[in-house]
Parts: C-alpha cells; sequence; structure tokens
C-alpha cells in the first residue's frame, strides 16, 4: 500500500467535519474578502436584532449571509485549484477564476439588495418618521 492509500484510509476514519471546518478557518486566516464578509455579516445580524425584524425577513438575511459566505469558499477553492493546475497565463484559467469571481458578485450585489429592501425602510423611520 502507498502513502497516498494510507493517509486516504487515515483520513477516512477521522471526523468527516474536521476538513470542511478547517477549509473554513483556512479561508478566513488567508482571504481578506472572507474576513470582510464574516464582519459584515455580523454586523447585519446585529443590526437586525436591534431592529426586531420579522421571521420572515430573517429568512431572507439568514439565506443572503448563507449564500455569500458559500460563494467566497467556493471562488477561494477555485482559486487554489487554478493556481495548482495554471500558474502560467491561461485563457481558461481566466475563464474559471472570472466567472467563480462573478458568482461572488452577484451573491454580494442580491444581498445588498435585500438587505436595502428590509433595512432602509425600518432605518428611515426611525431616524426620520
Ligand atoms: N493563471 C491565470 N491565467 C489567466 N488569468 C489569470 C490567472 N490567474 C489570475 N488571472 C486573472 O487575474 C484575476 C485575479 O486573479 P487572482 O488570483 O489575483 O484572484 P483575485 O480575484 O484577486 O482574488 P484574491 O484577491 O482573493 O486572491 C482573475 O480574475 C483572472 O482574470
Amino acid at each position: 500500500m502507498n502513502e497516498k492509500s494510507n493517509k486516504k484510509m487515515s483520513n477516512s476514519r477521522q471526523n468527516p467535519f474536521l476538513p470542511a471546518l478547517n477549509g473554513i478557518f483556512t479561508t478566513f486566516r488567508g482571504e481578506r474578502n472572507f474576513r470582510i464578509h464574516v464582519v459584515a455579516a455580523l454586523a447585519v445580524v446585529g443590526l437586525a436584532t436591534w431592529l426586531n425584524v420579522t421571521y420572515t425577513e430573517w429568512r431572507w438575511i439568514i439565506g443572503c449571509i448563507a449564500i455569500v459566505l458559500i460563494t467566497e469558499l467556493l471562488n477561494t477553492a477555485v482559486e487554489a485549484l487554478v493556481d495548482l493546475v495554471s500558474p502560467d497565463y491561461h485563457p481558461l484559467a481566466k475563464k474559471a477564476k472570472d466567472a467563480a469571481a462573478g458568482a461572488v458578485l452577484i451573491a454580494a450585489v442580491f444581498s445588498a439588495i435585500i438587505g436595502c429592501v428590509i433595512f432602509c425602510p425600518k432605518l428611515w423611520s426611525l431616524f426620520f418618521g
């Protein structure tokens, strides 16, 4: 049995959540954008609690936070893979990285719109109502 198979066997015995948690923490440590999104998510949760949003609004907020963090993690995975297989310039490497970055952008813009729809009227009536 070679070293790779041994590694696979010992990995299969460990807690299946460990590699996933490791991926999240490694991304948090290494990717500035992921850290910004985590801080923004915590700020939004604080604001939503303060403004006493409804259950339906909480569902939208939690969905938006999840979609942004998930796309950031997938973007990081694509970047790492592309850097591994194509460290030099290649049009397909560009296509993969740009598409992954586009997914993050769509998730962030969608979340910003949902945030405005939920928070702007509440903040407006709080300060000017
Ligand atoms: N190997 C490559 N071949 C072709 N284009 C590349 C390659 N690597 C990066 N690029 C181009 O440069 C852009 C930036 O790539 P980079 O790896 O710096 O990621 P990034 O979007 O800046 O993310 P981060 O800041 O999180 O590292 C990509 O979106 C892509 O257009």
